[in-house]
């Protein structure tokens, strides 16, 4: 049973709740405090935002209240959203999220958009075999599955626990007939050949993560982030397995850390790898999806 926390909502309105809510979080200087206040306030309720307006008069019961007041606490104290709910939306998918995954991040969807647009040019197939490295909760993977309807694909992972979760969103997502999930470092265990393959790999230097900003450093699991010591590591491993098991015509996408991009360009030029357009930049404008083609013999 979860422990009650004495709580400022009881005997409130769910509309007064929210304000409340709000407040309290605005008061911890948490930027997004309304936005929050009403997930948070949905969540712990079962409603919508259409549910929240439609019942914004009634009284909330003691229970409510308590989760409510759970939440609010969870949140001043530094966990982000989407760890309180245990899922977050990327692709405009759901995603549930364990201890052992990262939180998908909106930046990521900048390599779904550039994997999907080197796979309509390849017009080779159109039964793509993927491979996403490094998958955690599945995102990159199940967002390109779901809208390439005739592709196979295959997430690694170190982390066994992110492998059970990624698998759990794959039934969840009606994907696990098209998917499978690998316990291996990097692509040790996979043979190819792949038609794409996509990686958000760890790529913060090591000396970078204490000062990350609490929510990350506290909240995202520490194998998800650390980079080594420059933050290219897991790219200097990655990228020449990646293009031994690349298909001719073939396209490798990474995401790439602030200020990494030119420097990934290299290590992929290094490997053969044919670097054929700029890199895609999201949405404040970073170059974000790196990627490079094999080359037909
Ligand atoms: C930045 S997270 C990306 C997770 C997910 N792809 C996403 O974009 O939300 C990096 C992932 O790589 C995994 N990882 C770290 N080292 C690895 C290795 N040597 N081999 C395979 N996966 C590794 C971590 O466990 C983590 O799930």
């Amino acid at each position: 049973m979860t422990p009650r926390v004495s709580d400022p909502f009881t005997g409130q309105s769910i509309e007064s709740a929210r304000r409340t809510l709000a407040a309290r979080l605005r008061s911890a200087q948490l930027e997004e405090a309304e936005l929050d206040a009403r997930i948070l306030l949905g969540a712990a309720l079962g409603l919508d935002l259409t549910g929240l307006i439609a019942q914004a008069a009634r009284l909330l019961t003691e229970a409510e209240a308590s989760r409510i007041a759970q939440h609010a606490q969870r949140r001043i104290a530094g966990e982000p959203v989407a760890r309180i709910l245990g899922t977050r939306e990327f692709w405009g998918l759901p995603f549930r999220l364990s201890d052992a995954t990262l939180v998908p991040r909106p930046d990521t969807e900048t390599v779904v958009e550039r994997a999907l647009e080197l796979f309509r040019e390849q017009k080779a197939t159109q039964q793509p075999r993927i491979a996403d490295i490094g998958t955690g909760s599945g995102a990159i993977l199940l967002a390109l599955l779901h809208d390439i309807p005739g592709a196979f694909g295959v997430g690694t992972d170190l982390s066994l626990n992110a492998l059970e979760t990624a698998r759990g969103n794959a039934v969840t997502l009606g994907l696990a007939d098209r998917s499978a999930f690998v316990a291996c470092s990097y692509l040790a265990a996979l043979r190819g050949p792949f038609d794409l393959i996509v990686s958000n790999p760890p790529y913060i230097p090591s000396a970078e993560i204490p000062k990350l900003s609490l929510e990350v450093r506290e909240h995202d699991p520490h194998l998800a982030l650390d980079g080594g010591n420059d933050g290219y590591d897991a790219y200097r491993a990655l990228i020449p397995q990646a293009a031994e098991r690349l298909a001719p015509g073939g396209a490798l996408i990474v995401e790439a850390g602030q200020g990494q991009a030119r420097n990934i360009e290299t290590l992929l030029t290094a490997a053969a790898l044919v670097v054929d357009r700029p890199p895609k930049a999201d949405l404040a404008g970073i170059p974000r999806a790196v990627s490079a083609r094999k080359m037909p013999p």
